[in-house]
């Protein structure tokens, strides 16, 4: 393979994502459900209409709902239809009752949203589509799974959210896994973050649960103390692990249990903890990653909560403190202006102000030191906060155009020859194909063992548990959360697949409109074919190039189209970052600098060599690739007659070890025949690959010498 990440000059263009997940709570939600139990969440709602949010000008502020025992949370409703996403129903807006659903995800939705003529009597129960099919939408991605399989629902009682296990990395939840089949009977996890067994079951509380910036802080500060142990043990002084405490109340001005939850994912925050980046207004509230594309649902401003509170604060305050107390706060926070009430015009700074209530005032229920002190972040901690993985669209397979997508690959030949598992010498594994089919002879299938074969592991997402973090100087990194064994199958590297003519296109727009976005996320699939994992991916996307590296891309077929498997180069300790060459293929000169830091390091991430000369790189062109082929095949067969072997037995390696070598182009070109097979079988090899991976005879002189 001569260029896993092709062409980084530039990338892509924005794809949209789907927007078809809501359950969200808002401030307005917050405040009309706290007198109510958790339990009402399941309990369907009728006649709830928005405008009866407002209907009590001057709510008393109301005790918290008690918490049950084992200190669960009350996680409150909202009353945006999951379907239409308003809290009025669009469709008919005579139908803007609400009904809750009596299965796992406890969304709400007007009844046209749902699909009913009307509104179910008292007594008749509903269920939604998504509960009655037993699969729903990640929670974070929003791609559709099947429940226990795909996607999997929040631990906590009352919370109906569902996530891929891979998008839950991405926010630092701890997930434990219990055996599938005392996934039901038990709650108590058997390991934390331990490599679970083919049947088991994560276990884990979304993060709705908790307030996105404190947990934010908490990391940090724990980072931090991580990083002053280090120090002190480097130091030659040894202390005890020094636990590090949170930060409650750090930004709260009290400690608050009610969180609001982004409408489109979710992160949630303390109302005092929303940082300026996110929207919200009483209905519905849209995190630091939604704010800026995602829509709040139509709020009728004039009967609003928000508009009385705003009234209120008008009459009540004396602005001048408002404006000294505020004047004083931006000084403090480097001058971060304050978040009044719609975080939009932040220029109008002082005309808000006069709208900001005191820390003792306490109008309509609604804290007013909570609002008033903290509703922004510093600017010096803004950064860090924000320091999470960027967004992208999460996939389990390669997202195919349907009206543009490769051609099947013609198969290699027959049947391999198994009989119980396919190991080192299937016949399929060494022609770098993966077994399909089951044993019944009715099926098409290339491997009579069947679905429990061992040479699967791509069609069946057998991939390493890894997660995102910071890895210095390279930006986001992958790390391993288990231990890697040589030759195992990491992960597969998803996104779209392109043709050459649409990544041309991407790389020119993304350089135009982000000159200096220094990252690529573009790798060759086969010939004339592309993977774009900028936005639309899966984990892979975070690995990083190294110049040593623990992973290497290997093209497989998997039922006659190509795949990129990441696979071990060596044995990986868990907790190591995974890193592969990239061999970037690009014409531009010192742009990629390599920071792999390892030791024999090139000082860039592209290729070396090719026929470029004078060090100067070149595109290679599929004839080139092709050339290249032959002069290694040559080169093989050289190998083999002056070392590999005995006097004797030269004559017959020759043959049987390059089979095909009187009609090289032949082979080269269409991969093994099946009058090959035994041969491929017999010596291990499959010199097709050299066409694409360019691996060389002389370094595989242990294994044939074994022969
Ligand atoms: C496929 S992305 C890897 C994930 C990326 N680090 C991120 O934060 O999303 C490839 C980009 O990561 C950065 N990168 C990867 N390996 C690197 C290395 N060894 N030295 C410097 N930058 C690296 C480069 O910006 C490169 O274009």
């Amino acid at each position: 393979m001569t260029s896993p990440l092709l062409d980084p000059e530039a990338e892509i263009t924005a794809l949209g994502e789907s927007n078809d997940e809501v359950n969200n709570i808002g401030p307005s939600e917050r405040k009309n459900n706290e007198n109510s139990s958790g339990l009402e969440a399941t309990e369907r709602r009728s006649g709830r209409k928005r405008k009866t949010n407002n209907a009590d000008p001057d709510p008393k502020p109301k005790k918290q709902p008690k918490k049950e025992k084992g200190g669960e949370e009350d996680l409150n409703m909202t009353w945006i239809c999951a379907e239409c996403r308003e809290a009025e129903c669009l469709m008919r807006p005579e139908a803007d009752e609400l009904l809750v659903c009596e299965g796992s995800c406890v969304r709400v939705f007007h009844y046209p949203c749902a699909g009913l003529l009307k509104m179910p009597a008292k007594d008749e129960t509903y269920v939604c589509r998504d509960c009655t099919e037993k699969r729903h939408a990640c929670s974070i991605c929003k791609e559709y799974g099947v429940d226990d399989d795909d996607v999997y629902k929040c631990s906590k009682p009352k919370c109906g959210l569902f996530f891929h296990e891979s998008c839950l990395s991405m926010h630092n939840v701890d997930v434990s896994y219990i055996p599938v089949a005392s996934a039901f009977a038990s709650a108590s996890p058997i390991s934390t973050l331990e490599a679970p067994s083919d049947r088991s079951k994560p276990i884990f509380t979304c993060p709705a649960h908790n307030c996105w910036t404190c947990t934010q802080l908490e990391l940090k500060k724990e980072e931090e103390d991580e990083a002053k142990e280090a120090a002190l043990q480097k130091g030659g002084k040894t202390k005890g692990k020094k636990k590090s405490k949170a930060l409650p109340g750090f930004f709260c001005s009290k400690k608050e249990s009610t969180l609001v939850r982004c409408l489109e994912c979710p992160i949630s925050y303390h109302i005092s903890c929303i940082p300026l980046s996110a929207k919200f207004h009483e209905l519905a509230t849209l995190c630091h990653e939604h704010s800026a594309h995602a829509k709040l649902p139509e709020l009728d401003l004039e009967n609003s909560f928000q508009q009385q509170v705003e009234s209120k604060a008008d009459k009540y305050l004396a602005q001048s403190n408002a404006i000294t107390a505020s004047r004083k706060l931006r000084s403090k926070n480097n001058n971060n202006p304050c978040f009044p009430f719609s975080g939009e015009d932040l220029s109008k700074d002082e005309e808000k102000i006069s709208h900001i209530l005191t820390p003792e005032t306490d109008i309509s229920g609604v804290d007013a030191a909570c609002l008033f002190s903290t509703f922004c972040l510093p600017c010096t901690m803004r950064d860090e906060v924000h320091s999470k993985p960027p967004q992208y669209k999460h996939v389990q397979s390669l997202q195919y155009d349907p009206r543009n997508k490769p051609p099947r690959i013609a198969d290699s030949g027959g049947q391999c020859d198994c009989s119980d598992s396919c190991g080192e010498r299937c016949y399929n594994r060494l022609v770098f194909t993966e077994c399909f089919g089951d044993s019944n002879k009715n099926s098409k299938s290339n491997c009579p063992v069947g679905a429990n074969c061992g040479n699967r592991s791509i069609s069946q997402r057998k991939f390493v548990k890894c997660k995102p973090q910071r890895e210095q100087g390279k930006g986001w990194g992958l790390v391993t959360l288990e231990k890697i064994r040589q030759g195992q199958l990491v992960i597969e590297y998803v996104g779209e697949v392109i043709s050459k003519t649409m990544k041309e296109k991407r790389l020119q727009e993304w350089a135009m409109e982000h000159p200096n976005d220094p990252n690529f996320y573009i790798m060759a699939l086969s010939p004339g074919w592309f993977i774009d994992a900028r936005e639309t991916a899966n984990l892979s996307r975070f690995i990083n190039h190294s110049c040593d590296p623990n992973c290497i891309i290997h093209p497989i077929n998997v039922g006659g189209q190509m795949r990129n498997a990441i696979v071990a180069l060596r044995e990986i300790a868990r907790g190591e970052f995974l890193s592969y060459d990239y061999h970037f293929d690009t014409q531009q000169g010192d742009r990629f600098v390599c920071r792999c830091g390892a030791k024999h390091c090139r000082g860039t991430m592209k290729q070396t060599g090719g026929k470029g000369g004078n060090g100067k790189e070149v595109l290679k062109s599929a004839s080139d690739i092709w050339e290249d082929a032959k002069i290694q095949f040559e080169k093989d067969k050289k190998f083999l007659e002056d070392f590999a072997f005995e006097e004797e037995t030269r004559r017959f390696a020759v043959r049987e070890v390059v089979p095909g070598s009187e009609g090289k182009d032949e082979l080269i070109a269409n991969g093994p025949q099946p009058r090959n097979r035994n041969s491929v079988i017999r010596n291990g090899i499959f010199l097709w690959r050299n066409a694409v991976q360019g691996s060389r005879f002389d370094q595989r002189i242990a294994r044939l010498s074994l022969k």
